[in-house]
């Protein structure tokens, strides 16, 4: 099937992560950490960054920047299968502000709203917030049903190029 590769960084600080309310275009209205899609010539690492940047105004080095997951997600009657790298750093240069894409907020980790975020995010972020590295799987109908998923905690990331 036909993968797209996107990115997906979230920025964190002890007992706290950075969201962005989505203005506009995919799973807007809804808070997500910062990314979009990996451009020709650009490795996903660099598009990682590029697109914090862009979205956020934060500058993060490629060497804070850490890989923690990869989730495939297939939507019903689509036949392209979104290929999402997530990474994480809690180092970073300068103070998030409101761009044309996001409005960014610190939330305190009890406090995540989870009921305005992708319905997959529940499952993954304990994950993400406790070190683990994961890959996953989930099959959506829509936006809101997930018909089916798999996710594994994993020590590398297999059979894909992470760079
Ligand atoms: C379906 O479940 C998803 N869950 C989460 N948490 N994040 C997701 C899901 N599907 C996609 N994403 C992420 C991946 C990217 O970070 C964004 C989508 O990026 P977008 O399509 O907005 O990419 P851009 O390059 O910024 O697009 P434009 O420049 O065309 O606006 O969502």
């Amino acid at each position: 099937m036909p993968h797209k590769t996107l990115t997906l960084v979230l920025i964190t600080k002890p007992n706290e992560v950075l969201l962005g309310y989505k203005k506009r275009g995919f799973g807007s209205y809804k808070w997500n950490g910062f990314g979009g899609k990996v451009e020709e010539n650009e490795s996903i690492r660099e598009a990682a960054i590029r697109e914090l940047k862009e979205e956020s105004g934060l500058v993060v080095s490629p060497n804070n920047l850490e890989q923690v997951g990869i989730i495939n997600f297939e939507f019903v009657g689509d036949p392209i299968i979104l290929e999402v790298h997530v990474f994480t750093s809690a180092i970073y240069d300068g103070q998030p502000f409101e761009t044309e894409e996001m409005i960014p907020k610190w939330f305190k980790l009890q406090d995540i709203p989870f009921h305005e975020m992708w319905a997959d995010d529940r499952l993954w972020f304990p994950l993400l917030l406790s070190g683990k590295k994961f890959q996953g799987y989930f099959l959506f109908q829509g936006h809101d049903v997930i018909l089916k998923h798999a996710l594994n905690i994993v020590e590398n990331f297999c059979n894909l190029a992470t760079e």
